[in-house]
């Protein structure tokens, strides 16, 4: 049976407010997400794609709605309160990780989230083995610069390991917003398969916002068109698999 995981209720988020450039950006969007999803998220330049990651994400309230994550409402729980249950990745490699410090540094960093103890060497023997293993699935070398500081690493390799830092934890909700945008096509297509198994394979939650409608329709068990505010399609099973890129394509002119 699948369970709920985090639901978004009649959320609505307006900004500017009270200003003349007033604008409802998400209008009473609903939203199950339930464990094991892997939603790919596409639709137009403004639809709100990243307001909606905000909105999940904390760092945009809500103005009106109510988000539940296991049935507790959490709806006014602020950003850093989050992190306790969601990890994100963004476009711009520089972001997930701390350019001097090595990878297992930042791996070691990622996995202590939120614990008081502190980044000691000793510590890191007992897991540099682990994180060694970890790096390898991602297929780029990255396990053969664990003691490289991470500001000296390829885009595809830094971004890679910030991936790896938003899973290490298994959130309950991992957000890719457009993760693998900033990375040539062969890097970016790497990246992606990697993504597609380590969700896959250790039954993580995730939500993944994509401009390239092929990549959308490829990977996840779930695909959502979001378009001027509100969910115009959430396609998934046969309906998702049967799908092409010209039929999506219409569902952005509704
Ligand atoms: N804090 C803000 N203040 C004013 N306008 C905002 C704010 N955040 C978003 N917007 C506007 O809301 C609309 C939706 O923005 P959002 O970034 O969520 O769209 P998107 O679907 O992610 O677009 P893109 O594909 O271009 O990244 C846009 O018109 C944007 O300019």
């Amino acid at each position: 049976m699948t369970k709920p995981i985090l639901e978004l209720k009649d959320i609505v988020t307006v900004v500017n407010k009270g200003t003349s450039n007033e604008t409802t950006i998400l209008k009473e969007l609903n939203l199950t997400i339930n464990e094991g999803d892997f939603i790919t998220i596409v639709g137009s330049n403004g639809a709100g794609k990243s307001t909606l990651f905000n909105v999940i994400g904390g760092n945009l309230s809500a103005d009106s709605g109510q988000i539940l994550l296991h049935g507790e409402d959490i709806t006014h729980e602020n950003e850093e309160d989050r992190t306790h249950f969601l990890s994100r990745v963004f476009q711009d490699p520089k972001l997930g990780t701390a350019p001097r410090m090595t990878v297992a540094e930042n791996m070691l960093l990622a996995e202590k989230r939120g614990e008081k103890r502190r980044l000691v060497p000793r510590h890191m023997k007992q897991h540099i083995d682990k994180f060694t293993k970890i790096a390898t699935t991602m297929n780029n070398g990255l396990e053969e610069r664990m003691s490289t500081a991470t500001g000296n690493l390829s885009g595809g390799q830094r971004q890679a390991l910030s991936f790896l830092m938003a899973t290490l934890k298994r959130p309950d909700i991992i957000l890719l917003d457009e993760h693998t945008a900033a990375l040539d096509p062969r890097t970016s297509n790497n990246l992606l398969h990697a993504t597609n198994e380590r969700i896959t394979q250790d039954h993580l939650t995730a939500l993944m916002i994509t401009h390239h409608l092929e990549d959308a329709l490829k990977f996840g068990n779930r695909l959502i068109v979001l378009n001027n505010g509100t969910i115009k399609a959430d396609l998934r099973g046969e309906e998702k698999d049967k799908l092409t890129a010209e039929n999506l394509y219409e569902y952005f002119e509704m």
